[in-house]
């Protein structure tokens, strides 16, 4: 398979300027400044197919925006290689803008006082793309972002969602191959949200195109990419599926089980924990009762304990049941159980 990205090593460190307190510090910092380097990305390599949806997930400071402005060309990496589209970006910058298509969240590419068709007409000429090339994207991208009602209001009029809407259009007029998006759903509400994700997975699926994407919000993750990265102090932490990371750090999986109504007398019977649950009889190693609320019923179990269809065996054979289903773990938890207790860092035994 075919890769888009290819990064060896990649390290961007910032030399920062310290400031002494006072007005004789300041003179003394402009004579003889006191320098503080900053490794914002670390010893870091990616690799990302043609036609990939990818998450790149760290928390504050870690280093997201620096490792797409290398990738893009806007910074010079300190060290390392990086080759996009098979291009070196900060060499063959110009070349690499008509093959890539870049959002941020929090900025836009569009002109403030303008209304929107103009924004993106006036890019065809920025992009140099054919004129029969823009009219046709521009007619698909308008039919699958809907702008229709407020493709002749001026940007700063928009919404959030729909300025959002405007951004993607603009970024995808020219038919990039990679698409870099940094926080692309900040800010916006729930429809807004499904929305915009319902697009990229189209875009992927009928374009396919590649899309990288920065997010502090797991739902965009869970729904949109099946690869996630983890960075954190500037080092890759993680690179595998959202699905696995759940698994490893994911801590219990809940099964909730409706009682039929007959049950109901007979944990009545039954004696009771501290905790006023009752107490169920040979229940598995591992497995503990986490809440009985009339026939609902939830067992909290990790998967090295029992496997599932064993917990359900175990239950059907003790219990008439109405119904069963399984909670996974929030993927969210996972993130912040992993940033709280630096669980990672000990695989790669980074000092914090
Ligand atoms: N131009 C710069 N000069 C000096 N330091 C910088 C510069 N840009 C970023 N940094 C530092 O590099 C580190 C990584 O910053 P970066 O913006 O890449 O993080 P991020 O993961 O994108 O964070 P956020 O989620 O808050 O956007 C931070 O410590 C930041 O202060």
């Amino acid at each position: 398979m075919e890769m888009i990205i290819e990064a060896q090593g990649l390290q961007k460190d910032f030399r920062i300027a310290k400031r002494r307190p006072g007005l004789f510090g300041g003179l003394r910092s402009v004579v003889d400044p006191e320098v503080r380097m900053v490794s914002a990305v670390r010893d870091l390599s990616l690799q990302v197919q043609c036609g990939e949806m990818i998450g790149l997930v760290g928390p504050n400071g870690a280093g997201k925006s620096t490792t797409i402005k290398m990738l893009t060309g806007i910074l010079t990496p300190s060290s390392g290689e990086v080759r996009v589209a098979g291009l070196v970006p900060i060499r063959q910058r110009r070349e690499l803008t008509s093959r890539i298509g870049v959002v941020f969240g929090q900025r836009t590419q569009l002109w403030w006082d303008l209304p929107l068709i103009d924004s993106l007409r006036l890019l065809r000429h920025l992009y140099r793309i054919p004129e029969a090339r823009h009219r046709e994207n521009l007619k698909q991208l308008r039919a699958m972002l809907d702008l229709d009602e407020f493709i002749d209001t001026p940007v700063r009029q928009l919404s959030l969602g729909q300025r959002m809407r405007g951004d993607l259009t603009a970024a995808l007029l020219h038919e990039p191959e990679l698409l870099y998006l940094d926080e692309p759903t900040i800010g916006l509400d729930v429809v807004a949200k499904a929305r915009i994700r319902e697009f990229l997975l189209s875009l992927n699926t009928q374009r396919g195109t590649t899309v990288l994407i920065t997010t502090h919000d797991m739902d965009d993750i869970e729904t949109l990419c099946p690869r996630m990265v983890i960075i954190d102090h500037g080092c890759k932490l993680y690179d595998g599926t959202v699905k696995d990371i759940q698994a490893r750090f994911g801590g219990e999986r809940i099964l909730v089980a409706v009682l039929d109504a007959a049950e109901m007398a007979r944990m009545a019977t039954l004696s009771r924990s501290e905790d006023g649950l009752p107490v169920l009889p040979d229940l598995p190693e591992g497995v503990r009762l986490i809440k009985l609320d009339g026939p609902q019923l939830e067992l909290g179990f990790r998967r090295e304990a029992i496997p599932a269809h064993e917990l359900i065996s175990w239950l059907g054979a003790c219990y008439a049941l109405r119904d069963v289903t399984f909670q996974e773990p929030d993927i969210e938890d996972v993130i912040r159980r992993i940033y709280e207790k630096n669980l990672l860092l000990g695989d790669i035994g980074v000092a914090v």
